[in-house]
């Protein structure tokens, strides 16, 4: 059976790739999205209750709330999706287009590729601590997934990087008890999240690390937690209720060792002229967190003006003669019915 070749596949479902699949379809690109994951919004999902402000536009939204508004904006023209797939690498054919390798062994095809991949598959840096994976199923957990879950509970965080520090100060109003053990001397969150929790009851236990782990009863719970001071190599014994380990994540990476793909070089030194979206092979593109260029925003905003610069690229590699540049959307004919069905809801509501 003869595959369909895309005008442009995304590699990765976050913020880059699911604004980069709306933008593709703004400039009428035939377009696939390949995530790993099971679901669509990247690293977003670590967080989908934090509550997210700087997003120029919105009044802050959750985590959950911004991946439904996005995955409602990036399937606006209806791209194929395939979730739950790995790329693997890619390789270019003799006519210049690309094949997409995959774990599955399912190839895709297509003109132009946006690699949208953010650090890589994200793996959460496991508690190096022997046993402890048998919590994981019970109190032991590597994100919060839910805040009502610590309700009135005594919490151990261990990490000092902005992501414990987000959860300690959203977990301090709420729980019976939070604690937060850092192997570091400082906390290396933004300046005024650590403020707050240095304001909060959070009890801070600096320059220690857990060593041992034990279950209530032998059993599969986590009941309390040991605790050492580097300095004085005292341990002191806690009894917690749930376990918080944020110690950063490891970064599959590999598709582009496997690619030989190299971020353009240039592009880490701002080189002026040079575009920012460019890899080191022609008709590839990068978008969002993968991309390292000076002045980049390693945020959501970022990653939107990345991806449309992608998408810009992409079509005028496909089309040199197209505009390097998309017109702004309320130029653009396929949104004059959407744009009358809006009108008409909005009336409706008024009226109501
Ligand atoms: C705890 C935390 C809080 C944050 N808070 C904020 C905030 O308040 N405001 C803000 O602006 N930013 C925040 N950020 C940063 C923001 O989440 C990132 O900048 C943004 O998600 C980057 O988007 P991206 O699409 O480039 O990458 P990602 O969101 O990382 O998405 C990349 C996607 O690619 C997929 N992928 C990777 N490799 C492959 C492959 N080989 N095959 C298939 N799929 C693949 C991954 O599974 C992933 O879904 C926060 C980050 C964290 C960790």
């Amino acid at each position: 059976m003869e595959q369909t070749v895309f005008d442009v596949t995304i590699i990765g479902g976050g913020p880059a790739g699911l604004y980069s699949a709306f933008y593709s379809g703004l400039r009428e690109m035939r377009t696939k999205l390949i995530e790993y994951q099971p679901f669509l919004g990247g690293k977003v999902n670590v967080y989908p209750e934090k509550m997210i402000w700087d997003i120029g536009g919105l009044t802050p939204v959750t985590g959950e709330q911004l991946i439904q508004q996005l995955t409602q904006q990036g399937l606006t023209f209806q791209p194929e999706v395939v979730l739950g797939e790995k790329v693997t690498s890619i390789s270019q054919n003799a006519d210049r287009t690309f094949t997409l390798h995959t774990a599955s062994g399912t190839p895709h095809y297509s003109k132009t590729i946006i690699l949208a991949i953010g650090g890589g598959i994200l793996k959460p840096t496991k508690l190096e601590i022997e046993g402890a994976e048998r919590f994981e199923v019970t109190n032991l957990h590597y994100t919060v997934k839910s805040l009502g879950r610590f309700k009135g509970k005594t919490v151990l965080i261990s990490g000092g990087g902005n992501t414990a520090i987000d959860w300690a100060n959203e977990l301090a109003p709420i729980a019976k008890k939070v604690y937060l053990t850092y192997r570091k001397e400082v906390l290396k969150g933004h300046e005024a999240e650590v403020s707050k929790l240095m304001k909060s009851h959070v009890a801070c236990l600096l320059n220690t690390s857990i060593v041992k782990l034990t279950g209530a009863k032998g059993g599969e719970a986590i009941h309390s937690v040991w605790i050492q001071n580097h300095e004085d190599g005292s341990i002191v014994e806690l009894e917690v209720d749930e376990v918080v380990v944020s110690h950063g994540y490891e970064r599959d990476k590999a598709l582009l060792d496997n690619s030989e793909i190299q971020m353009n070089m240039a592009n880490e030194y701002g080189v002026a002229g040079t575009p920012l979206s460019e890899t080191s092979v022609e008709g590839i593109f990068a978008a969002g967190d993968i991309l390292a260029y000076e002045g980049k925003l390693h945020l959501i905003a970022g990653a939107f003006q990345d991806a449309a610069n992608a998408v810009n690229r992409a079509k005028q590699y496909i089309t040199p003669e197209a505009e390097a540049y998309g017109m702004v959307s309320s130029h653009n004919d396929l949104f004059i019915e959407k744009n009358r069905e809006l009108k008409r809801q909005l009336f409706a509501a008024m009226a109501d």
